[in-house]
């Protein structure tokens, strides 16, 4: 494990309560101690996990429209706007990694057919991280998976925002075998909203629900509670929730 911990430097905050200083967790948070090779962050929708993982990609010098520190694509475009506001402290301090979110995958596929056009005779130097070929010529989940697999190696952080939107849940797993098989030599923070990926053995999982992060156990989020009881009684579900539209 690299990363041992982010302070959150709250006497640097503006006085001006806008974003990102509106966001409850990062308001209210003094910071974050890592424990283990793979941290998740859970929460509801604009909780501020994108938002906390982009300001550790922006401190660990990753851009932060999704890469690692050799990515020089639109470098005006990486800005983070809780970066300034956090400090991480190293157990020992790596350069390597990568910084995935979904939404820019597809600008960085976009780079990497780019820097093969510009030079034609690295092509498979180019493209051997990332399964042999354009990411644009692989479907989402295996362009996903090519990444994971072959880019991501030992004595790096990796931060990922989401990875799972594009994976089917067998591919999740495999995403799982992959942490599996590279820590505890590498350091995994990800932000999910997946009960699958977040029942990865010994993970520490935040919550950044209601107030300040904390940590919760897996079986107290409501992503595990609630999809354990959609597959035991969905109709019961359904009866609740079509009910208070008939209402
Ligand atoms: N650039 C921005 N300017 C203003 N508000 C923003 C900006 N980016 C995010 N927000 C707001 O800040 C809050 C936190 O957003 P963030 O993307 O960090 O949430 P999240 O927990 O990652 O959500 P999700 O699970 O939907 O990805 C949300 O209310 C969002 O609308």
């Amino acid at each position: 494990m690299f990363l041992r911990e982010v302070t959150i430097l709250r006497e640097k905050f503006p006085a001006d309560k806008r974003y990102p200083f509106s966001v409850p967790a990062l308001a209210q948070s003094k910071g974050l101690p890592f424990q283990g090779p793979v941290t998740f962050f859970v929460g509801e929708n604009g909780s501020g996990k994108s938002t906390m993982l982009e300001a550790i990609a922006w401190q660990c010098g990753f851009h932060t429209a999704g890469g690692s520190v050799n990515q020089t694509y639109e470098l005006e475009g990486s800005k983070a706007d809780f970066g300034p506001y956090i400090r991480l402290s190293w157990n020992r301090k790596v350069a390597s990694g990568f910084f995935l979110r979904a939404e820019s995958f597809f600008n960085f596929a976009n780079y990497l057919d780019q820097s093969v056009r510009e030079q034609p005779q690295y092509r498979d130097d180019f493209y051997a991280p990332y399964g042999g070929k354009s990411l644009h010529e692989q479907s989402h989940g295996e362009s996903f998976l090519s990444l994971f697999r072959n880019r991501f190696g030992r004595r790096s952080i990796y931060l990922l925002d989401e990875p799972e939107a594009a994976l089917s849940p067998a591919r999740q797993l495999s995403l799982l075998s992959v942490f599996h098989r590279l820590s505890p030599d590498s350091q995994f923070i990800v932000a999910t909203h997946s009960p699958i990926l977040l029942g990865y053995p010994g993970a520490q999982i935040y919550s950044f629900d209601e107030g300040p992060i904390q940590k919760i156990a897996y079986e107290e989020t409501s992503h595990y509670q609630l999809t354990r009881r959609f597959l035991e009684n969905r109709g019961a579900i359904f009866r609740e929730l079509f009910a208070e539209d008939e209402e």
